[in-house]
């Protein structure tokens, strides 16, 4: 596109902007909470409500708060809750099986949302990580984190996860030939309109320090995940990473994490055209709602700057912990 512009006077770009009536009516892209995935953290016990220090306003959330929590997001007309279990460490071990268990956290919590709110859409998370005693998203094997042998156990999670209601799988691992594995599987066990948003582009971040903490995996990571999430250098890698997921069955792509990404996001959408979504990640909301909370900026106002430049970038939707905050302003 080339915009045409004639010469001063006859344009005066400063009168498109004069009033709040007639910027409203040249903006181009707006935000909406039907745009939020809502991502929680699930913890056991009842009543709880458990504050997570770095990110101030987030919380790990027992079952029961969930459910409520999805009704709230429901009534604010947020479409999708992600949910992330806190997971307890006596039942983390090398082979992982919790993942699996069709009682554990993750399954139970997609249960009595689906049975409380059946119209809010669930995603859920599919990666080793929370069940993990290194914290790694794979297995490990003599310090390789290995391929094949965590795919395997990757569809008995999403397997798991689809049987207990999830509406939307998002395989977070970054494994080979997941997305083709989980489809197979998805489709030849009853659950074909199950989703996958694949998190096709994720880099090795360091803003992913407070969900390592909010998820308990922080203590337990051993080394760095470089060996299968992306270097942020990197582009080209990131639209290969897309299409193989496209072609092995992704219904929506991600991009994560946000922010220092949105290049990723604009290309991605540009040159597949597919439902994009972007991660703003824990380390990026901690970074504004910390700043907020301290009145170094106005919390409010870059929640809002922040998220539409997510829709600008050309994504459909974002994962956000600002989700219900957001919502909120928005709905007046
Ligand atoms: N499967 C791990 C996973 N799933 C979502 C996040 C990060 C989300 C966030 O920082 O908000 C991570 C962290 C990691 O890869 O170490």
């Amino acid at each position: 596109m080339k915009p045409t512009v004639a010469s001063f006077p006859a344009t005066r770009l400063r009168r498109l902007r004069r009033t709040p009536a007639i910027r409203s009516m040249v903006q181009e892209t707006t935000l909406s909470p039907g745009d939020f995935i809502w991502p929680v953290f699930v913890r056991d016990g009842e009543g709880e409500v458990e504050p997570i220090h770095s990110m101030p306003g987030v919380n790990r959330l027992s079952v029961d708060k969930v459910v409520e929590a999805a009704k709230d997001a429901h009534a604010l007309g947020i479409p999708c809750i992600c949910l992330f279990p806190y997971t307890d460490p006596a039942l983390k071990n090398e082979d992982c099986a919790e993942a699996w268990n069709p009682d554990n956290l993750s399954n139970r919590a997609t249960r009595a949302i689906k049975d409380a709110v059946p119209d809010i859409a669930v995603m859920t998370d599919v990666a080793l990580d929370p069940y993990n005693i290194n914290g790694h998203d794979g297995f490990v094997e003599g310090g390789e984190i290995v391929n094949d042998r965590t795919v395997e156990a990757l569809v008995k999670q999403a397997l798991s996860q689809a049987e207990a209601g999830a509406d939307i799988i998002g395989p977070s691992d970054m494994m080979d030939g997941r997305i083709g594995a989980l489809r197979t599987a998805l489709e030849a066990e009853g659950h074909q309109n199950v989703l996958l948003l694949s998190y096709a582009a994720k880099y090795a971040s360091a803003f992913y320090g407070p969900f390592r903490d909010a998820v308990g995996a922080s203590g337990a990571l051993k080394g760095d995940k470089k060996t299968y999430q992306m270097e942020a250098g990197n582009s080209d890698e990131a639209m290969r990473l897309i299409e193989r997921d496209l072609m092995e069955g992704a219904d929506m792509i991600m991009v994560k994490p946000g922010m220092p990404y949105l290049d990723i996001c604009r290309r991605a959408k540009d040159m597949f055209g597919a439902p994009t979504f972007a991660y703003q990640v824990s380390g990026e909301y901690a970074m504004l709602a910390g700043a907020g909370e301290r009145g170094w900026v106005d919390g409010e106002k870059v929640m809002l700057e922040s998220l539409v430049a997510f829709k600008r970038a050309g994504c459909d939707g974002i994962l956000t912990y600002f989700a219900p905050a957001a919502a909120k302003v928005l709905n007046g």
